[in-house]
Protein backbone atom coordinates (compact mmCIF):
# COMPACT_ATOMS: atom_id res chain seq x y z
CA UNK A 1 0.00 0.00 0.00
CA UNK A 2 1.39 3.45 -1.08
CA UNK A 3 1.64 6.19 1.84
CA UNK A 4 -1.15 8.22 -0.11
CA UNK A 5 -3.19 5.50 0.11
CA UNK A 6 -2.54 4.29 3.52
CA UNK A 7 -2.85 7.94 4.93
CA UNK A 8 -6.92 7.74 2.76
CA UNK A 9 -7.72 4.53 5.00
CA UNK A 10 -6.82 6.46 7.93
CA UNK A 11 -3.31 4.24 8.95
CA UNK A 12 -1.01 7.17 9.28
CA UNK A 13 -0.95 10.22 11.95
CA UNK A 14 -1.75 13.98 10.21
CA UNK A 15 1.12 15.98 9.14
CA UNK A 16 -0.31 18.68 11.69
CA UNK A 17 -2.77 18.92 14.08
CA UNK A 18 -4.29 22.27 15.73
CA UNK A 19 -5.98 21.83 18.59
CA UNK A 20 -8.47 25.06 20.31
CA UNK A 21 -6.04 27.51 18.88
CA UNK A 22 -6.20 31.39 19.69
CA UNK A 23 -4.73 34.68 18.04
CA UNK A 24 -5.01 38.18 19.44
CA UNK A 25 -3.13 40.69 17.89
CA UNK A 26 -3.11 43.88 20.22
CA UNK A 27 -2.47 47.25 18.57
CA UNK A 28 -2.56 50.40 21.45
CA UNK A 29 -5.21 49.51 23.51
CA UNK A 30 -7.08 47.26 20.96
CA UNK A 31 -7.23 44.13 20.85
CA UNK A 32 -8.40 42.24 17.77
CA UNK A 33 -9.28 38.05 18.24
CA UNK A 34 -8.16 36.67 14.71
CA UNK A 35 -8.18 33.20 15.22
CA UNK A 36 -10.56 31.98 17.35
CA UNK A 37 -10.62 28.42 18.76
CA UNK A 38 -9.47 26.65 15.37
CA UNK A 39 -9.46 22.95 15.08
CA UNK A 40 -7.66 21.18 12.00
CA UNK A 41 -6.33 18.10 11.27
CA UNK A 42 -4.16 18.60 8.22
CA UNK A 43 -3.82 14.95 6.27
CA UNK A 44 0.09 13.25 5.49
CA UNK A 45 0.76 13.61 1.75
CA UNK A 46 -2.58 15.19 1.06
CA UNK A 47 -2.97 18.84 -0.43
CA UNK A 48 -5.10 21.07 1.48
CA UNK A 49 -6.75 24.21 0.56
CA UNK A 50 -7.53 27.10 3.08
CA UNK A 51 -9.93 28.85 2.06
CA UNK A 52 -11.21 32.34 3.19
CA UNK A 53 -11.84 36.02 2.51
CA UNK A 54 -9.31 39.05 2.64
CA UNK A 55 -8.70 39.60 6.82
CA UNK A 56 -10.00 35.99 7.93
CA UNK A 57 -6.82 34.94 9.32
CA UNK A 58 -5.50 33.17 6.43
CA UNK A 59 -1.80 33.96 6.94
CA UNK A 60 -1.98 34.35 10.78
CA UNK A 61 -3.19 30.39 10.81
CA UNK A 62 -0.41 29.15 8.17
CA UNK A 63 2.21 31.04 10.21
CA UNK A 64 1.36 29.23 13.03
CA UNK A 65 1.35 25.95 11.42
CA UNK A 66 4.52 27.05 10.01
CA UNK A 67 5.83 27.86 13.14
CA UNK A 68 7.09 31.63 12.16
CA UNK A 69 4.66 32.52 14.63
CA UNK A 70 3.02 31.21 17.94
CA UNK A 71 -0.76 30.91 19.28
CA UNK A 72 -1.77 32.92 22.25
CA UNK A 73 -3.47 29.63 23.48
CA UNK A 74 -4.11 26.24 22.70
CA UNK A 75 -1.91 23.39 21.09
CA UNK A 76 0.00 23.10 17.28
CA UNK A 77 1.45 19.72 16.51
CA UNK A 78 3.74 19.36 12.99
CA UNK A 79 5.18 16.17 12.45
CA UNK A 80 4.38 14.50 15.78
CA UNK A 81 6.41 17.31 17.24
CA UNK A 82 4.58 19.47 19.78
CA UNK A 83 5.91 22.72 19.21
CA UNK A 84 5.10 24.93 21.60
CA UNK A 85 7.37 23.06 23.82
CA UNK A 86 10.54 23.90 21.79
CA UNK A 87 12.95 27.03 22.54
CA UNK A 88 13.18 29.57 19.47
CA UNK A 89 16.33 28.30 18.37
CA UNK A 90 14.60 24.66 18.89
CA UNK A 91 11.58 25.83 17.03
CA UNK A 92 14.04 27.66 13.91
CA UNK A 93 15.75 24.16 13.73
CA UNK A 94 12.58 22.08 13.61
CA UNK A 95 10.90 24.77 10.75
CA UNK A 96 14.27 24.39 8.23
CA UNK A 97 14.41 20.46 8.88
CA UNK A 98 10.74 19.95 8.09
CA UNK A 99 9.00 22.69 7.08
CA UNK A 100 9.02 24.63 2.64
CA UNK A 101 7.58 27.56 2.12
CA UNK A 102 6.25 29.39 -0.60
CA UNK A 103 5.28 32.92 -0.89
CA UNK A 104 3.18 35.40 -3.48
CA UNK A 105 6.10 37.45 -4.15
CA UNK A 106 8.08 33.99 -5.01
CA UNK A 107 10.91 35.42 -2.14
CA UNK A 108 13.92 34.25 -4.37
CA UNK A 109 17.45 35.89 -4.16
CA UNK A 110 17.45 37.96 -6.98
CA UNK A 111 21.48 37.65 -7.27
CA UNK A 112 21.08 33.95 -7.28
CA UNK A 113 20.65 31.80 -10.50
CA UNK A 114 17.62 29.68 -10.34
CA UNK A 115 20.26 26.38 -9.36
CA UNK A 116 21.82 28.78 -6.69
CA UNK A 117 18.21 29.46 -4.88
CA UNK A 118 17.32 26.10 -4.72
CA UNK A 119 20.46 25.06 -3.81
CA UNK A 120 20.86 27.85 -0.76
CA UNK A 121 18.55 25.92 1.51
CA UNK A 122 21.09 22.54 0.97
CA UNK A 123 24.04 24.36 1.58
CA UNK A 124 22.89 26.32 4.76
CA UNK A 125 22.34 22.74 5.61
CA UNK A 126 25.36 21.32 5.14
CA UNK A 127 24.72 18.98 2.27
CA UNK A 128 27.68 17.85 0.21
CA UNK A 129 28.51 19.18 -3.65
CA UNK A 130 27.31 15.44 -4.99
CA UNK A 131 24.45 15.58 -2.95
CA UNK A 132 23.50 19.26 -3.89
CA UNK A 133 24.03 18.73 -7.03
CA UNK A 134 21.85 15.75 -7.63
CA UNK A 135 19.00 17.07 -5.65
CA UNK A 136 18.95 20.42 -7.78
CA UNK A 137 18.98 18.70 -11.17
CA UNK A 138 16.53 16.30 -10.12
CA UNK A 139 13.81 19.26 -8.99
CA UNK A 140 14.72 21.50 -11.53
CA UNK A 141 13.54 18.96 -13.99
CA UNK A 142 10.56 18.14 -11.81
CA UNK A 143 9.47 21.49 -12.10
CA UNK A 144 9.87 21.74 -15.83
CA UNK A 145 13.04 23.78 -15.64
CA UNK A 146 15.77 21.57 -16.73
CA UNK A 147 16.81 24.41 -19.24
CA UNK A 148 16.52 27.37 -17.39
CA UNK A 149 19.08 26.33 -14.36
CA UNK A 150 21.42 29.34 -15.12
CA UNK A 151 18.90 32.14 -15.16
CA UNK A 152 18.41 34.11 -12.73
CA UNK A 153 15.14 35.47 -11.14
CA UNK A 154 14.52 38.50 -13.65
CA UNK A 155 15.18 36.32 -16.54
CA UNK A 156 12.57 34.11 -15.77
CA UNK A 157 8.64 34.71 -16.01
CA UNK A 158 6.31 35.20 -12.65
CA UNK A 159 5.56 31.49 -13.60
CA UNK A 160 9.00 30.37 -13.96
CA UNK A 161 9.61 32.08 -10.61
CA UNK A 162 7.22 30.58 -8.66
CA UNK A 163 8.53 27.15 -10.46
CA UNK A 164 11.64 27.50 -8.90
CA UNK A 165 10.23 28.60 -5.24
CA UNK A 166 8.50 25.23 -5.46
CA UNK A 167 11.73 23.45 -6.12
CA UNK A 168 13.35 25.05 -3.44
CA UNK A 169 10.48 24.40 -1.16
CA UNK A 170 10.89 21.08 -1.60
CA UNK A 171 14.96 21.34 -1.28
CA UNK A 172 15.57 19.48 2.18
CA UNK A 173 12.65 17.00 1.68
CA UNK A 174 9.95 18.86 4.12
CA UNK A 175 7.16 16.79 5.99
CA UNK A 176 5.00 19.71 5.35
CA UNK A 177 4.80 23.09 3.01
CA UNK A 178 3.16 26.30 3.31
CA UNK A 179 2.22 27.65 0.58
CA UNK A 180 0.50 31.75 1.01
CA UNK A 181 -1.34 32.47 -1.76
CA UNK A 182 1.35 31.33 -4.23
CA UNK A 183 -0.93 31.92 -7.27
CA UNK A 184 -2.18 35.73 -6.20
CA UNK A 185 0.66 37.83 -8.52
CA UNK A 186 0.20 35.15 -11.55
CA UNK A 187 -2.79 35.59 -14.57
CA UNK A 188 -5.42 32.68 -14.36
CA UNK A 189 -3.73 30.38 -16.64
CA UNK A 190 -0.29 30.18 -14.74
CA UNK A 191 -2.07 30.02 -11.65
CA UNK A 192 -3.75 27.12 -12.85
CA UNK A 193 -0.25 25.34 -14.00
CA UNK A 194 1.33 26.27 -10.81
CA UNK A 195 -1.58 24.80 -8.67
CA UNK A 196 -1.30 21.34 -11.04
CA UNK A 197 2.32 21.52 -10.47
CA UNK A 198 2.00 21.37 -6.60
CA UNK A 199 -0.69 18.67 -7.20
CA UNK A 200 1.98 16.41 -9.18
CA UNK A 201 4.17 17.18 -6.22
CA UNK A 202 1.95 16.20 -3.82
CA UNK A 203 1.38 12.42 -5.88
CA UNK A 204 5.18 12.22 -6.44
CA UNK A 205 6.92 12.93 -3.22
CA UNK A 206 4.29 12.35 -0.95
CA UNK A 207 4.42 15.72 0.81
CA UNK A 208 1.81 17.34 2.20
CA UNK A 209 0.79 21.14 1.11
CA UNK A 210 -1.40 23.36 2.48
CA UNK A 211 -2.08 26.14 0.41
CA UNK A 212 -3.83 29.52 1.10
CA UNK A 213 -6.50 30.93 -1.71
CA UNK A 214 -9.52 33.18 -1.83
CA UNK A 215 -10.08 31.34 -4.98
CA UNK A 216 -12.87 28.93 -5.15
CA UNK A 217 -11.66 27.31 -7.89
CA UNK A 218 -8.86 26.06 -6.32
CA UNK A 219 -11.23 23.39 -4.70
CA UNK A 220 -11.19 21.18 -7.76
CA UNK A 221 -6.93 20.79 -7.08
CA UNK A 222 -7.68 19.98 -3.14
CA UNK A 223 -7.76 16.60 -1.56
CA UNK A 224 -9.13 18.98 1.33
CA UNK A 225 -11.10 22.40 1.98
CA UNK A 226 -10.87 24.32 5.02
CA UNK A 227 -13.08 26.59 4.82
CA UNK A 228 -12.14 30.03 7.42
CA UNK A 229 -14.88 32.64 8.02
CA UNK A 230 -13.61 35.31 10.57
CA UNK A 231 -11.11 33.80 12.33
CA UNK A 232 -12.86 30.36 12.51
CA UNK A 233 -13.94 27.18 10.58
CA UNK A 234 -16.73 27.36 8.65
CA UNK A 235 -16.35 23.70 7.63
CA UNK A 236 -13.94 21.06 5.93
CA UNK A 237 -14.69 19.00 3.05
CA UNK A 238 -12.75 15.79 2.32
CA UNK A 239 -12.70 14.95 -1.38
CA UNK A 240 -14.59 12.02 -2.00
CA UNK A 241 -17.38 13.20 0.82
CA UNK A 242 -20.34 14.65 0.55
CA UNK A 243 -21.18 18.11 1.97
CA UNK A 244 -18.84 19.83 4.22
CA UNK A 245 -18.07 18.50 7.84
CA UNK A 246 -17.67 20.74 10.91
CA UNK A 247 -14.07 20.83 12.69
CA UNK A 248 -11.95 17.81 12.30
N1 LIG B 1 0.66 42.06 12.81
C1 LIG B 1 -0.63 42.38 12.89
N2 LIG B 1 -1.08 43.29 13.79
C2 LIG B 1 -2.39 43.58 13.88
N3 LIG B 1 -3.36 43.03 13.13
C3 LIG B 1 -2.98 42.14 12.20
C4 LIG B 1 -1.62 41.77 12.03
N4 LIG B 1 -1.55 40.83 11.03
C5 LIG B 1 -2.82 40.66 10.61
N5 LIG B 1 -3.67 41.43 11.31
C6 LIG B 1 -5.14 41.46 11.16
O1 LIG B 1 -5.59 40.13 11.34
C7 LIG B 1 -6.66 39.81 10.44
C8 LIG B 1 -6.31 38.57 9.63
O2 LIG B 1 -5.20 38.85 8.80
P1 LIG B 1 -4.55 37.75 7.83
O3 LIG B 1 -3.44 38.41 7.10
O4 LIG B 1 -4.24 36.56 8.63
O5 LIG B 1 -5.80 37.44 6.88
P2 LIG B 1 -5.82 36.74 5.44
O6 LIG B 1 -7.04 35.90 5.41
O7 LIG B 1 -4.51 36.09 5.17
O8 LIG B 1 -6.01 37.99 4.48
P3 LIG B 1 -5.54 38.21 2.94
O9 LIG B 1 -6.32 37.19 2.12
O10 LIG B 1 -5.96 39.62 2.66
O11 LIG B 1 -4.06 38.02 2.90
C9 LIG B 1 -6.87 41.06 9.59
O12 LIG B 1 -7.96 41.76 10.12
C10 LIG B 1 -5.58 41.84 9.76
O13 LIG B 1 -5.83 43.22 9.65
Amino acid sequence: MTERKADNAGNHRPVAVLTQVEKTYHMDSVSVPVIKGVDILVRRACFTVLLGPSGSGKTTLLNMIGCIDRPDDGEIIVADCKVGELTDDALSDFRANNIGFIFQNFNLLPVLSAYENIEYPLLLAGASAKKRGDRVTKLLNAVGLGDKARNFPGQLSGGQRQRVAIARALARKPKLVIADEPTANLDSQTGAAILALMRQMVDRYHVSFIFSSHDPDVIKAADDTIFLKDGAIEGIRRKGETGAEGAA
